[in-house]
């Protein structure tokens, strides 16, 4: 199965809220036709509908591929509209945090192909990264074709167990809002340095964003690039004896609030 398959056989998109309308955006820059795509939402946005793809429309008999892209505790209103694609011929491919493959198995059928996926917003860029774990009835050829799909936004990876998934949508998952926050509090922080505000954010989300391309692109890795910025007894160095603190800094912090995404996500699998 590939992508030629899916714009014959169709794709079926349940919720196309934040993450459904950044994976659609890449399947349709990717080349995937608008009329091989059905979605389901209760109000799909003027640019979804502007697209061209059937919104609320009588689903295809035997789509390669349905995704779930609703929240985790809309599962029991929204799989149902799914329930007739259960049982073997359609991969599911869910995105959604805190819904193991056994919650699938469940709605669709033990022998359902499932796969499980933690993207994150950057996909809208196409600089997402996703992770993915199978289930049992999930061959080599599923979890190939649900890589094609997520690599349309960004890079992927395979886990090898499922447990792995509370940890990964604590850090790559939620990770994006944690960028987002440094950038406001850096700003905030320039602003407290007597800078005006517009300026702080410009320079806040530049940095930010030069930064993590550079951690991205270059053979050293963070730590070494760290150094490069830190002159010895310098300015950088002044600000890392506060954030390299054990007990105060951005290890111990980053630790409890990955650990509470981590809980999170397992208090949500349990349902
Ligand atoms: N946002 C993120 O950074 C990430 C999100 N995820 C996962 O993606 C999933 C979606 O999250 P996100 O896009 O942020 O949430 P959104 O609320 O933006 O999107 C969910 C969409 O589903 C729609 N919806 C609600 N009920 C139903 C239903 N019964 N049938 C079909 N569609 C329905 C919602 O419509 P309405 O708004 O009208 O209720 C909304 O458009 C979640 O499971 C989340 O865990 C995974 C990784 C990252
Ligand atoms: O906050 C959430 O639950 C979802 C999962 C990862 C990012 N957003």
């Amino acid at each position: 199965m590939d992508m030629d398959d899916v714009a014959r056989r169709g794709l079926v998109l349940l919720g196309c809220g934040k993450m459904g309308q950044a994976l659609l955006d890449g399947w349709l820059r990717g080349g995937l036709p608008a009329e091989s795509v059905w979605v389901i939402d209760p109000a799909p946005s003027d640019a979804v509908r502007a697209t061209g793809v059937h919104t609320n429309a009588g689903l295809p008999e035997s789509p390669a591929v349905a995704v779930v892209a609703v929240k985790p505790q809309m599962m029991g209103d929204a799989l149902p509209a799914m329930t007739a694609l259960g049982g073997g011929a359609t991969l599911f491919v869910s995105v959604a945090a805190g819904t193991p493959l056994a919650r699938f198995a469940a709605a669709f059928g033990d022998a359902t192909p499932v796969v499980r996926t933690m993207p994150n917003t950057p996909a809208a860029i196409g600089r997402g990264i996703t992770a993915l774990i199978g289930n049992v009835p999930a061959t080599g050829d599923h979890l190939a074709l649900a890589e094609v799909l997520m690599r349309a936004v960004g890079q992927t990876v395979v886990l090898q167990d499922e447990a792995q998934m509370d940890a990964v949508t604590a850090l790559s998952g939620s990770g994006p809002a944690y960028v987002f926050h440094l950038i406001e509090a850096m700003a905030q922080a320039g602003t407290a340095q007597g800078l005006p505000a517009d300026l702080a954010l410009a320079l806040a989300r530049a940095t930010v964003g030069g930064a993590g391309q550079l951690a991205e692109d270059s053979t050293d890795d963070p730590a070494q690039l760290r150094r490069n910025v830190t002159s010895p007894n310098g300015t950088t160095a002044a600000a890392l004896d506060v954030l390299m603190d054990e007990a105060s800094g951005f290890p111990a912090l980053l630790q409890r609030a990955m650990a509470a995404a981590a809980d999170r996500s397992r208090e949500l699998s349990r349902g």
